[in-house]
């Protein structure tokens, strides 16, 4: 089994944390675009991610990368319509892809008009289209729930034990919802996996996920190995 070796980037504030990690994506982003003439990036949802979205689309940082050759993919979306309020997309459209004027053919967002597990083929199908045979996200951005869940992989659930690398649909009993989610195969063979979190309230799953006994259906935060890259504040990363 992959031993986890991740990498801490702990920040003083919140907003050193969104700074510290926005470098790292416009570093991934040139260096990915001198190499293969592309960026293709798999984005996160929630809460946590907006800020670092804003800042990427900022005066500041917007002229740091040539969008015109970054690709835009989604770690994880519920199951609801594009336009809806809990929608992954809708967050990431309004607070980058919009404000930078990304081109539709740039963005692939899970078609959730279509039943959870033709959407989860679906995206698998466009993935493969766009990376051919060799299916690495230049980076993965990622969460992490007060649960412990990243992406869309969740405490128990049946996706957890995914061997192939792809999207599956995958069923939250205790939220009665669907999510679309890659799988664990598919965010280890990333080229580059970036954690963002901070905020006291995030500190025990942290705490759990990196240094708490493995135990992958409890925490499936701890199904990524290899070299994760995690951006924390202080207060994030305080033994709670
Ligand atoms: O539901 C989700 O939760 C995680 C964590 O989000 P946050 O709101 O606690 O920051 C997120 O990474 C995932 O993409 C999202 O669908």
């Amino acid at each position: 089994m992959p031993k986890n070796s991740p990498h801490l980037h702990v920040f003083a504030t919140a907003n050193q944390v969104l700074r510290g990690l926005a470098n790292y994506f416009v570093a991934q982003a040139s260096a990915a675009q001198a190499v293969r003439g592309r960026f293709a990036v798999a984005l996160s949802g929630g809460s946590s991610p907006k800020s670092l979205y804003e800042l990427l689309a900022s005066d500041e940082y917007r002229h740091k990368i040539d969008w015109t050759r970054t690709f835009f993919f989604f770690g994880d979306e519920r199951y609801v319509p594009l336009d809806d309020p809990e929608s992954n997309y809708r967050m990431a459209r309004l607070a980058l892809l919009e404000p930078l004027h990304i081109p539709a053919q740039q963005v692939f967002a899970v078609d959730t008009a279509l039943p959870p597990a033709e959407a989860a083929q679906a995206y698998t199908a466009a993935m493969r289209a766009f990376f051919g045979t060799d299916l690495q996200f230049d980076l993965i951005l990622l969460g992490l729930g007060d649960d412990t869940h990243t992406a869309s992989l969740f405490p128990h659930t049946s996706v957890l034990h995914a061997t192939a690398a792809e999207a599956q649909a995958v069923f939250l009993e205790q939220k009665q919802v669907h999510r679309i989610t890659l799988t664990a195969p598919l965010i280890n063979q990333a080229r580059a996996v970036a954690f963002l979190v901070y905020g006291a309230g995030k500190a025990a799953a942290v705490q759990t996920a990196l240094h708490g006994a493995r135990d992958t259906q409890e925490h499936p935060a701890q199904l990524v190995t290899g070299e994760a890259q995690w951006f924390l504040d202080e207060a994030a990363n305080l033994t709670p």
